[in-house]
């Protein structure tokens, strides 16, 4: 008898940067979510999707759980919790790099919360410990709820990044073909544009305007005489003086992430890309909702 396939939903959550994104990657093997050193870059749920001969698994980012401070946070918030609703298997991320702390036990309560789904342990970063300090942070990620698994990885080295595939597959029910084969993410296009060119801000500013800012890719042609995308972006921030910040001196600081941007845009485009970067002020943005969703961050989308 054939085996049957099996296909689901699984939600990695976990306290901002325990590496989730960047699992993600490592998973469908090439980038489809930005990653960076700035706690909360995530900022939207998507689905990013991985089909094998015998399964299909679909995988849920959401922007890591925290105690919220502004109308962003709370977005943010609502969005991890209820992409922890209708899912088979919520992966729960620890750093194992960091001493687990509040911010842990938070998100673990949430998880412990959620009756129906498998539950499964991953302790992220595994390259940055030695193995002592691996094995006393699992007994203490271990304390934290009841799990259906246990997988230890790096998905920077790459090591067992196949261990959480097999034990995610696990606990997947049988079921359809949600995706087509070659969809590897829900992102629409021009989503995933504006975050791969709002990457490169965060990275260039960790301190200065890590969460302040937004970024719509207004314009997207592709040109086919030349093989050739012309991208038009605008990058809003809420002060002057994050305007400035961003275009540096001479327009040196948006022309360097403007070269950044493309290179990636170029890879993820597999062409040449013209990119056109604008920064303007809109006060107080993350303070309104509305803002906010038209941005497309939160549940709203
Ligand atoms: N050394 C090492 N660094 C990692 C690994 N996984 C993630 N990181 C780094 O940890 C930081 C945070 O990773 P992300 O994947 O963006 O974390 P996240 O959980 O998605 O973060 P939020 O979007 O803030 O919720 C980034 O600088 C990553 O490069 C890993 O396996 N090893």
């Amino acid at each position: 008898m054939a085996n049957s396939f099996k296909s689901g939903f699984v939600t990695l959550v976990g306290r901002p940067n325990a590496g989730k994104s960047t699992l993600i990657n490592a998973v469908v093997g090439h980038k489809v979510a930005i990653t960076s050193n700035t706690a909360q870059t995530t900022r939207h749920r998507f689905r990013a999707i991985v089909t094998r001969e015998d399964m299909q698994m679909t995988m849920v980012d959401t922007p890591g759980l925290h105690k919220p401070h502004d109308a962003l946070g709370e977005e943010l918030n609502t969005s991890a919790i209820m992409a922890m609703e209708d899912v088979d298997v919520i992966a729960f991320l620890v750093d194992a790099s960091k001493p687990i702390g509040r911010g842990d036990e938070w998100v673990a309560a949430q998880v412990r919360a959620v009756r129906h789904a498998r539950k499964i342990l991953v302790i992220t970063k595994a390259d940055l410990v030695d193995k002592d300090v691996i094995i006393s942070q699992l007994e203490a990620a271990r304390a934290l709820g009841r799990w259906d698994d246990e997988v230890v990885l790096s998905s920077k080295s790459g090591f067992n990044v196949d261990g959480f595939e097999h034990a995610v597959s696990r606990w997947l029910p049988e079921g359809p073909k949600w995706f087509p084969d070659d969809m590897d993410t829900d992102q629409p296009f021009e989503v995933l544009v504006a975050e791969f060119i709002r990457e490169k801000i965060l990275r260039s500013f960790r301190d200065e305007v890590p969460h302040s800012i937004g970024v719509i890719a207004d314009q997207i042609e592709y040109e086919r005489r030349k093989d050739m995308y012309k991208i038009y972006a605008v990058v809003y921030v809420e002060r002057d003086s994050q305007k400035g910040i961003i275009i540096g001196k001479g327009g040196s600081a948006i022309k360097q992430i403007g070269i950044e941007a493309r290179q990636d845009l170029e890879q993820l485009l597999g062409c040449k890309v013209f990119l056109d970067l604008q920064v303007k002020v809109k006060k107080n943005w993350r303070r309104d909702l509305n803002q906010i969703r038209r941005f497309g961050y939160g549940e709203g989308i």
